[in-house]
């Protein structure tokens, strides 16, 4: 089936940048999120990276007003049902994913393809849960989604052929690559970044490096573009938590114990940069160590 039209359900970073990338290679997006004001902040950013991408030569300046014309958005999730594919990209947590999908259900067409963004979680469990396993697979993509190339496909136990070839055709429009990934814990990216992220936690826990010379260390040492405290603020230390526990009991392996020190800091409700707050604090002119 050719997929034209997208929902594309988390207004968060991920979701935005979804929907960005969609938009710019044509195809028409409803952005939905259960909070309005994060759709507009969403709608902000994708303007405002748009701009930085046509500052930079890599699209002309009509295609920024084009592909901001194709973006719809809502706080309704029945009205993404008359999509072609839907992308999830919400809170990682399997209860929320689930319900989502659970919600759509009465509303979907019935050749509509489901996916999620999870960076996680089992895809033959939530494909399992929804009525259509064969139109359900995992499209997981990198942050930032308009720099990243790579995209991983996770076909779940049911997953058909048509849906994986489906969803080929749109990471290649997007420009972008693919990798296959079987249906395991965290899949390929995270299940080998997220321990070197918990490591360099422990690395700071235990007192071997301060945040700085951890951070460092590893871009000038290892030619790292971000530094992994870095990249945990950036990605989310929420999101962080939650791969490392799936990873934790979806392996049954201590390697994968998350750090005290990621517990504390996601207990305290410093998740990184999206609040302001994680390892560094972004509040002032220059991000400087919390603590
Ligand atoms: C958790 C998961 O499930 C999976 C994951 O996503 S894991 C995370 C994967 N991501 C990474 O590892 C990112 C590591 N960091 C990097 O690659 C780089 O630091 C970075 C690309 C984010 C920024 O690079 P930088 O050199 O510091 O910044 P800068 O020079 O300003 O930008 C580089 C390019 O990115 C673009 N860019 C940066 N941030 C952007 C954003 N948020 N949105 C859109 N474009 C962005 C810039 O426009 C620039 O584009 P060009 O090279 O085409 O001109
Ligand atoms: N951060 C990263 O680097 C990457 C993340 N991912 C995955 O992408 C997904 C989203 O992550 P990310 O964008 O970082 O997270 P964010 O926290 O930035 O955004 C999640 C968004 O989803 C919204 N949301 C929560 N519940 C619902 C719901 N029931 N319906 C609609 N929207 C909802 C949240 O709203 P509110 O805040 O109001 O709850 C928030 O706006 C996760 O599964 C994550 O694992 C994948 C690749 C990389």
């Amino acid at each position: 089936m050719a997929i034209e039209t997208i929902g594309v359900v988390g207004a968060g970073q991920m979701g935005n940048g979804i929907a960005h990338v969609l938009a710019v290679a044509g195809y028409d997006v409803t952005l939905m999120d259960v909070d309005a004001e994060r759709l507009e902040a969403a709608i902000a950013r994708i303007g405002a990276n748009l701009d930085r991408q046509v500052a930079r030569g890599k699209i002309e300046h009509e295609d920024r007003s084009l592909a901001l014309g194709r973006i719809r958005t809502t706080v309704s999730l029945p009205e993404l049902g008359a999509s072609d594919l839907i992308i999830e990209a919400a809170t990682e947590k399997e209860a929320v994913k689930q319900k989502i999908f659970d919600d759509l259900a009465p509303s979907l067409k019935p050749e509509t393809i489901l996916t999620t963004n999870t960076s996680s979680l089992s895809i033959t469990r939530l494909a399992g849960r929804t009525k259509r396993p064969e139109q359900f697979m995992g499209l997981h993509f990198m942050n930032p989604v308009p720099v990243m190339q790579l995209v991983e496909l996770i076909r779940g136990i049911a997953t058909s052929k048509e849906t994986f070839d489906a969803l080929q055709v749109v990471v290649q429009r997007l420009g972008k690559t693919a990798v296959v990934a079987e249906d395991f814990p965290a899949f390929i990216v995270n299940r080998i970044l997220m321990p070197m992220i918990n490591e360099a936690i422990y690395t700071l826990h235990e007192g071997v490096g301060s945040i700085v010379d951890i951070d460092q260390s590893m871009k000038l040492g290892a030619n790292h573009p971000m530094g992994p405290l870095e990249l945990a603020d950036f990605i989310g230390l929420d999101t962080c938590l939650a791969i490392m526990n799936v990873l934790h009991s979806g392996l049954a392996d201590t390697k994968y114990r998350p750090c005290p020190l990621l517990v504390k800091y996601v207990e305290a409700g410093w998740l990184g940069r999206k609040v302001g707050r994680g390892f560094y604090d972004y509040r002032g002119e220059m991000p400087v160590p919390s603590r």
